[in-house]
């Protein structure tokens, strides 16, 4: 039996690269591809099982609020999910035992371990900061991922003891120190020509320590990808992480 999945924003840079992807994969098949202005109701009437979505922060919600109403899964890349939208998920999953969503900032193995990699770190240096770059067509700033490794960071440094991360700046041009995400400094560069890229930066006593990820190609997501599929057919409830579904 094939895992019948249903790719939302198909037509997207991901979503075309998912259906290549799952298409290739012997244990799974696409039954629905939709895009923006498609109907959802597709997606029940092909019986899809699990869904695929990589759409826009501002989608992703609508999307999955109809997922789960019809008991189908979802393995999610769509960015922009704080605190709010994950409270709000875990609401309506309350309501269906046994239905599994999985959400994964990033599904590239690397950056997955260098997250890992930079909560280890953490709490061996007294500063940090968080470099992300994109492509410039991304619709968000700062990253998921940046703002998923900088909670991680933040969480392992209060766990640490440590205290605020120092900084003697007392005049700035707006913007020059990024933005303060779970209190960790965050830049983010937008050019084209890159995929997606990630700097975490220590600094302690006469040394620092890089932690850098490069997404060079949109198959990189895929491996991660396809594993999130089939890890979610044994999932209940809400897991945020790839990390959650290897073996790390
Ligand atoms: N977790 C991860 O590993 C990764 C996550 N991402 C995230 O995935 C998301 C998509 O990225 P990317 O593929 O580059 O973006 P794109 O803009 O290339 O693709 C998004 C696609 O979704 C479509 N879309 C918009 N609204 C809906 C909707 N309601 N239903 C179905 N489709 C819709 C868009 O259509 P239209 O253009 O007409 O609006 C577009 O075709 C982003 O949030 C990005 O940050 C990206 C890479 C990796
Ligand atoms: O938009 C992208 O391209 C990416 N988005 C995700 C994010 O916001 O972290 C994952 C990866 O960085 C690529």
């Amino acid at each position: 039996m094939t895992i019948r999945v249903g790719v939302l924003g198909a037509r997207g840079r991901m979503g075309a690269e998912v259906c290549r992807a799952v298409e290739a994969a012997p244990d799974m098949e696409v039954v629905a591809k939709v895009d923006a202005g498609d109907e959802l109701s597709d997606l029940t009437e092909v019986g899809a099982e699990v869904v695929v979505d990589f759409t826009h922060p501002d989608a992703v919600m609508d999307n999955l609020r109809f997922c789960v109403e019809h008991g189908i899964r979802a393995v999610v890349g769509t960015s922009g999910f704080g605190d709010d939208k994950v409270a709000t998920l875990r609401g309506w999953l309350a309501d269906k035992p046994g239905l599994g969503v999985l959400i994964a900032p990033n599904f590239a193995l690397g950056a997955v371990l260098s997250m890992k990699f930079a909560q280890i770190a953490a709490r061996y240096y007294d500063t940090v900061e968080i470099i992300e770059l994109h492509h410039n067509r991304k619709a968000d700033a700062p990253s998921g991922t940046a703002a998923h490794t900088a909670r991680l960071v933040s969480e392992a440094r209060a766990a640490a003891g440590l205290g605020p991360v120092p900084d003697a700046t007392t005049s700035e041009v707006d913007g020059a120190r990024g933005a303060s995400v779970d209190d960790v400094r965050v830049h983010s560069v937008r050019l084209s020509g890159l995929v997606a890229h990630q700097e975490v930066l220590f600094g302690g006593s006469g040394e620092t320590l890089t932690l850098r990820h490069d997404s060079l190609d949109r198959t990189s997501f895929m491996p991660g990808v396809l594993h999130g599929v089939r890890a979610v057919l044994d999932l209940s409830g809400l897991v945020v992480g790839l990390e959650n579904v290897l073996e790390l």
